[in-house]
This record gives structure tokens, C-alpha cells and sequence, in this order.
């Protein structure tokens, strides 16, 4: 288990290119919170997230990892700190499984020292957490969508950072597979800010949430409080539910009604 460490963004401007996405973003995440970032497409988050994982330069305010800015870290030493996977990252064609995972380990290698047994213990037990064991020397261009994704998702975990920053990592997974990744980032200990889509999972399955839109956080706070009929309705134009699981009495938000925005009106004649 890796400890967490703390992030925290005070009036954050991101954006790509110079140009202003997002403004005035303000985050404060303790040591092994999972934070998920919710907004409709081209809300930011992705944005948002390339600025907490210290890749862009925030436009103004700051990001501190551990208390540290990570820009100002060498490679390696960031690379410590924060393991990193992108909406549309994926191992290399070539690569057995168990090679793409290994990759997580570069950040502690000396260079020309082989593999030793613990690094053979630690691409193992990533394998094993992202369930992959099985396939560990099959080539990555021989793999399922979703089994790409949690190669990627193991290479990370390997990395044995504190703080994991995660563009979109259920992208391709299945429902099961989603549940089993929430679980496993939570009995890691570590931090984890995370986008996604599915906004019932960032409800139940995150401690915090930040729901962008219109360029800046609509809402962030605790993840049931958040994400709501109330936030939700403006910031996705849907209406939602909150309706109590029968067996659990966790209270499941669900979008009940077509979105405002009439599509029909939008389909190609
Ligand atoms: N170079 C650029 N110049 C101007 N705007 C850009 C540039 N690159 C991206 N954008 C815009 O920035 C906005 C935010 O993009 P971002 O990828 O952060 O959104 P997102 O919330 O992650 O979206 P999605 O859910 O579709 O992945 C989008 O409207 C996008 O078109």
C-alpha cells in the first residue's frame, strides 16, 4: 500500500495553447481521497487535469503536490510522486504485457542495472491488482480495448506514486471491471483525482467530486453532495433522480428524463 499525499490547486487558471479553459478552480484533496472530475464534453477536465499533473503551466494560481510544485521537481523525481495516464494512452504495439507495465518502473532504475526480483514482484502485483496475470506475455497489439486500458492502468499503479491523476481510466471497461478499479485505487491508499463519465459511480465510488462547466467548478465538495438533480440539471442540461438501492439504501443518482436540447432537431435529414 502507498501513502497518499496531499494536492492542492488554489485559483487555478488552465488552458492549452495560452488560450483560457477554465478559471479560478480551487482544490483541496487530503492523502488518500479520490476525487472524480465530472462535466459534459469539452468542460475542461482533461484540461484540468493536465495542470494538476503538472504538464501544462497553469495561466495563474497553483498546484502543490506534497506541499511541492511539481514543475519545479526534475523528471524522475516527479515521476516519484505522480504516475500519470491519459485519456488516450496505450502500450506500445510491440510490447509483451508484462514489458508495458514494467515501464512503470523506470522512474527508480539505474541506468544498465537488469531486472532484478523485485521489480519482477512489483510488474506481478500490478498485473495481478488490474487482473491481467493470465495474459502477462501476450503482445499489447493481441489485447482487447479494455484489456489496453488496464495494462495502462498497471503500468501506473506500478509507479508506486502517492497521488495517480487519471484522464477517463474506465473508458472501455466493463461495468465490473469499473467497480473493481474504484476498489482497488481505494485499498491503495493513494490519492487519486480521476475523470469520468459515469456520474452514479463518481457519486458512490469517490469522496469528492468537481463538476465543471461554463469554465470554471460549478460545485466541488464531498462526491453525495455534489453531484445532485440540482448540480446536475445545469450543468448537463439532464434531469436526474436520486433513488434509494432497495438491498443497500445507498441512494443511486439516475438521469430520468431526455436531455432540454432537442436532438431530433439536430439529426442529419
Ligand atoms: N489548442 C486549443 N485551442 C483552443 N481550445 C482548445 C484547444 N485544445 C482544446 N481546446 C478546447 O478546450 C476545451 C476543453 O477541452 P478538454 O479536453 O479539457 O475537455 P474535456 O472536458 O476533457 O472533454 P471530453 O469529455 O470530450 O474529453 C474544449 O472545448 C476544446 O475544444
Amino acid at each position: 500500500m502507498s501513502a497518499g499525499v496531499a494536492l492542492s490547486a488554489t485559483d487555478l487558471d488552465a488552458g492549452v495553447d495560452g488560450h483560457l479553459i477554465l478559471s479560478g478552480v480551487t482544490l483541496d484533496v487530503a492523502p488518500g481521497s479520490l476525487v472524480a472530475v465530472v462535466g459534459e464534453n469539452g468542460s475542461g477536465k482533461s484540461t484540468l487535469l493536465r495542470a494538476l499533473a503538472g504538464l501544462t503551466r497553469p495561466l495563474a494560481g497553483t498546484v502543490a503536490v506534497d506541499g511541492t510544485d511539481l514543475r519545479a521537481l526534475p523528471g524522475r523525481a516527479r515521476a516519484r510522486l505522480l504516475a500519470w495516464v491519459g485519456q488516450e494512452d496505450a502500450p506500445a504495439e510491440e510490447l509483451l504485457v508484462w514489458q508495458a507495465v514494467a515501464l512503470g518502473l523506470v522512474p527508480y532504475q539505474r541506468p544498465w542495472a537488469g531486472s532484478g526480483t523485485g521489480e519482477r514482484e512489483a510488474v506481478g502485483a500490478a498485473l495481478a491488482q488490474v487482473g491481467l496475470s493470465a495474459l502477462a506475455d501476450r503482445r499489447c497489439d493481441h489485447l482487447s480495448g479494455g484489456e489496453r486500458r488496464r495494462v495502462m492502468l498497471a503500468r501506473g499503479l506500478a509507479q508506486r506514486t502517492g497521488l495517480m491523476v487519471l484522464d477517463e481510466p474506465t473508458n472501455h471497461l466493463d461495468v465490473a471491471h469499473q467497480q473493481e478499479l474504484v476498489a482497488l485505487l481505494r485499498a491503495s491508499g493513494r490519492t487519486v483525482v480521476a475523470s469520468l463519465h459515469d456520474l452514479d459511480l463518481a457519486r458512490n465510488g469517490f469522496d469528492q467530486a468537481v463538476v465543471l462547466h461554463g469554465g470554471r467548478a460549478l460545485a466541488t465538495g464531498p462526491a453525495t453532495e455534489v453531484l445532485v438533480p440540482e448540480v446536475v440539471r445545469p450543468a448537463f442540461g439532464v434531469d436526474a433522480s436520486l433513488l434509494p438501492d432497495p438491498a443497500t439504501g445507498r441512494r443511486h443518482l439516475v438521469l430520468s428524463a431526455p436531455r432540454t436540447r432537442d436532438v431530433r432537431a439536430e439529426r442529419p435529414r
